[in-house]
């Protein structure tokens, strides 16, 4: 069957084209993401939606997906959707960083120009039949400091835009190197410097507990008097009540936002002020961004439901699409070592390592550490994905580390884990051959050579004569076939293992019995399906 999206908000119909292109069905209900009942009743028909900002992707919403895989959010900002709930229920997240941003960057400029010449008023007034040229006496914005708070990809392209209009441009943005402002040609500055400084503010931070309120009244106080500030990144940044008060007082000159604290903004502290521009969260609107982040989104959706490539997610390392075929065999690998631990294991894991040696430590580990993860806990927890799983490993309290190295031994690559339990540690080492079928190379300190098969048995026992007779006896009995059988020991008459591939499940009853058998430490049923 193939995979199913829905396009919930109002996309460019370039994103329809290409699902279909890519041989998936879309069904696109632009305004369906503005009904969350109706939603919800149809969510758990679909593998990927689509959205811009007009659908929420709550927890409950999600609970109803049941077959969702992917969010594609055509824009920047996922504030709309509930990433840690997605990440939960092993859903991707993705969105299109750089789509859009040259157009927001340019409706910040066009705010900046609305507020520096008036043009909003000037233009109402003058199409009011009032001819009143003495009423609007703008500033030019050259030679003026340009303040850019949040200096990513709409900051830059904004303070380049500055440069570009002869404006002096500071930026306050504490990920933003030294090398990097350099090359913009901006001056990096702290906060309250760019808050003294700057003629006009910008800002271009996400909304995080960090960047809410950044222009709180305290901040707001701190500006020069005359100051014009433009909002065009998210609402929250600024306190709009404060902001209306500091207007009020004219020690702000103006403002021009296009994103409100509540939207859709019907009624605003800001509204209604002579020295306020406003646009309804235009920043993102014109065809070019809207073809962009349409085309981008839905070939990010298709890549992953038919090839497992991951690009631009938010919960998630990204797997290109030449990377995601060799990757592969490698998370399979990472995700039945971990599957194999977890069903060995007799308490639970305290803490997991995952060791990388030689050429797999070149390939995107994260997402096979995750694998991992998810193997480990998939005994306890059915559902689980690699997606949700490193984050409901650390809610379980499972310490997870990742280690890589050069190549040790006969191996061009190798992964281990050591699974650590109040009742020991269970380490296991796999490796993928050329022919790109995962194996199990070794458990503990013993050698074995064992592909994964979908029913299998693992035990430890002394290496005794006549056990293989006897195990291989009471399978017979029990009416089970042996598919293949590998073994290993650490010395004549010491330690096995055998690492049975079988046809079938294994009778309880036959489990006893193998358990009873002279010499058997343990006996394990494994699934690898
Ligand atoms: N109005 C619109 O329609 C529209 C369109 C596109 C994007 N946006 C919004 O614009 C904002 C910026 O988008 P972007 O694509 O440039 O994102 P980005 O991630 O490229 O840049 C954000 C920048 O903010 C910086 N930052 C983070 N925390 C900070 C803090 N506490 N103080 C200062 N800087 C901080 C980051 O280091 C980063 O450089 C986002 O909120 C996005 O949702 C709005
Ligand atoms: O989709 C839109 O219109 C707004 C998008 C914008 O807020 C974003 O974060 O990309």
């Amino acid at each position: 069957m193939p995979p199913r999206v829905l396009i919930s908000d109002s996309l460019s119909p370039a994103a329809a084209q290409i699902f279909r292109l890519r041989g998936i069905e879309v069904d696109c209900e632009p305004t369906l993401g503005k009904d969350s009942d109706k939603l919800a009743a149809a969510i758990g028909d679909y593998d990927g939606l689509a959205i811009r900002s007009a659908t929420k992707v709550t927890a409950d919403l999600l609970q109803r997906a049941s077959r969702l895989k992917v969010v594609g959010r055509a824009g920047v900002g996922v504030d709309n959707v509930d990433v840690p709930a997605a990440t939960a229920r092993g859903v991707i997240v993705m969105n299109t960083p750089f789509g859009n941003s040259v157009t927001a960057a340019e409706h910040a400029i066009a705010l900046m120009f609305a507020l520096a010449r008036e043009i909003p008023a000037a233009d109402a007034s003058t199409q009011a039949g009032k001819w009143e040229k003495n009423r609007f006496m703008g500033v030019e914005i050259t030679g003026k400091t340009l303040g850019v708070v949040g200096c990513g990809n709409i900051g830059s392209n904004v303070a380049e835009r500055g440069i570009g209009l002869k404006m002096r441009v500071i930026a306050f943005d504490p990920y933003l190197t030294e090398e990097r402002a350099r090359t913009l040609g901006v001056e990096k500055v702290e906060l309250d410097d760019l808050l003294a400084r700057a003629d006009f503010i910008t800002l271009h931070t996400p909304l995080t507990a960090h960047t809410k309120n950044i222009l709180s009244a305290e901040n707001i106080a701190k500006t020069k008097k005359g100051a014009r500030i433009v909002n065009c990144a998210r609402g929250g940044l600024v306190d709009e009540e404060a902001l209306r008060k500091a207007l009020d007082d004219g020690h702000i000159a103006g403002a021009a936002f296009d994103v409100f604290a509540k939207e859709p903004a019907t009624e605003n502290p800001l509204f209604g002020h002579p020295h306020v521009v406003c646009t309804p969260h235009l920043g993102a609107s014109t065809s070019e961004a809207q073809e962009k982040v349409a085309l981008q989104i839905a070939e990010q959706m298709s890549d992953y439901l038919t090839r497992g490539a991951i690009a631009n997610a938010v919960n998630f390392p990204s797997i290109t699409a030449e990377e995601a075929p060799r990757l592969k065999p490698f998370i399979e690998l990472a995700e039945k070592l971990g599957l194999f631990a977890g069903q060995v294991a007799r308490a639970g894991v305290e803490k997991l390592s995952v060791v990388y040696e030689g050429a797999v430590t070149l390939e995107k580990t994260r997402a096979m550490t995750a694998a991992a993860i998810s193997g480990l806990l998939r005994p306890i927890l059915e559902d689980i994905n690699a997606v949700a799983a490193p984050v409901v490993a650390k809610e379980r309290g499972v310490a997870v580390e990742e280690i890589t190295r050069e190549a040790q031994g006969d191996y061009e690559s190798l992964i281990t884990l050591n699974a650590l339990t109040a009742q020991g540690e269970i380490r296991v080492s796999g490796t993928v051959f050329h022919d790109g079928k995962p194996r199990i190379i070794r458990i503990g300190d013993i050698g074995v050579d064992a592909e994964f098969s979908p029913s299998m048995i693992y035990l430890t026992n002394e290496d005794r004569p006549g056990f293989i007779g006897r195990f291989a006896g009471a399978l017979g009995d029990a009416e089970v076939n042996i598919a293949t059988f590998a073994l290993g020991r650490d010395r004549p008459g010491g330690q096995a293992v055998a690492l049975v591939a079988i046809d079938g499940d294994l009778p309880a009853r036959a489990l006893s019995k193998i358990e009873r058998l002279p010499g058997v430490k343990q006996a394990v049923t494994l699934k690898f399906s």
